[in-house]
């Protein structure tokens, strides 16, 4: 019971008895108002730059909450837009919902809900490594993408073959194939919010800018279900893992900026 933290007492909402910071000004995710955005200029006039290389995927693990392909972060950057220094690829995973149900995203748009959210981190290079940077107010940088039904996505589907390898929290298995993250960026990926937040899982640093882009990825009905093949333990044993997402919580004193008018 103790080991899911989305399953075990209260869940989410029970998270700040063990970490203070879950009620914090900087927690994420949120409610994306686009009502209340602001579009920033200076946001387009230096467009983020994203980088990804076809070696920079090395293993992928089942971290009991979500699946997690890791790299080493050759070649593989994230500057420009919001950001004042270069960032480094690390790892990218997602979190999604249950069968037939609307929920599964973390952050939402104009209270709506995707079927899952992949999040993509890279850390702060001017610091030592991600292990230093993942407490810092500019430690990390995340760039979320939303899933939304449709169109199978051939590439994801690469990942998703492996899921069968790594059964149980702690499995891991190494990629040998090149995989390159960039095919999971949506067709335009120009148009995105930031704002300052956090981890959405414990323990919650408030370390992220977070980049989270405007234009879904299309992915097919059987491909959100495959996510719920992953296994994870539950008060009642192995189970299907599903609803490891945080709700969005209060904006606070934050505004989002928009990279588009
Ligand atoms: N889900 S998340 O992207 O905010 C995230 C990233 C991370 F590197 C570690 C975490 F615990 C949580
Ligand atoms: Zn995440």
């Amino acid at each position: 019971k103790r080991g899911n933290i989305y399953l075990s007492g209260a869940g989410p909402s029970a998270w700040h008895e063990e970490y203070p910071v879950a009620k914090g000004k900087r927690q994420s995710p949120v409610d994306i108002n686009t009502n209340k955005t602001k579009f920033d200029p200076k946001l387009a006039a230096d467009p983020l730059t994203i980088r990804f290389s076809d070696s920079c995927c090395q293993s992928i693990v089942n971290t009991g909450i979500s699946f997690q392909v890791t790299s080493n972060g050759a070649g593989c950057e994230l500057s420009g837009g919001p950001l004042d220094s270069t960032y480094q690829f690390a790892q990218f995973h997602a979190h999604w919902g249950a069968y037939l149900k609307t929920t599964g995203s973390e952050h939402t748009v104009d209270g709506v809900s995707y079927p899952a959210e992949l999040h993509l981190v890279h850390w702060n290079t001017k610091y030592d490594d991600f292990k230093d940077a993942v407490d810092k107010p500019d430690g990390l940088a995340v760039i979320a993408v939303f899933f939304k039904r449709g169109k199978e996505h051939p590439g994801f589907g690469k990942i998703q073959d492996l899921f069968s390898k790594i059964p149980a929290k702690g499995a891991k298995v190494n990629i040998d194939f090149e995989f390159n993250p960039g095919l999971l960026m949506p067709p335009d990926s120009e148009n995105y919010w930031t704002y300052l937040g956090s981890l959405t899982t414990p323990p919650l640093y408030e370390s992220v800018t977070w980049i989270v882009m405007k234009e879904p990825l299309e992915v097919s009905v059987e491909q959100i279900a495959i996510l719920r093949t992953l296994l994870w333990e539950t008060p009642n044993g192995v189970s299907q893992m599903y609803n490891n997402f945080r709700p969005p919580v209060p904006l606070r004193d934050r505004v989002i900026r928009a990279s588009f008018g």
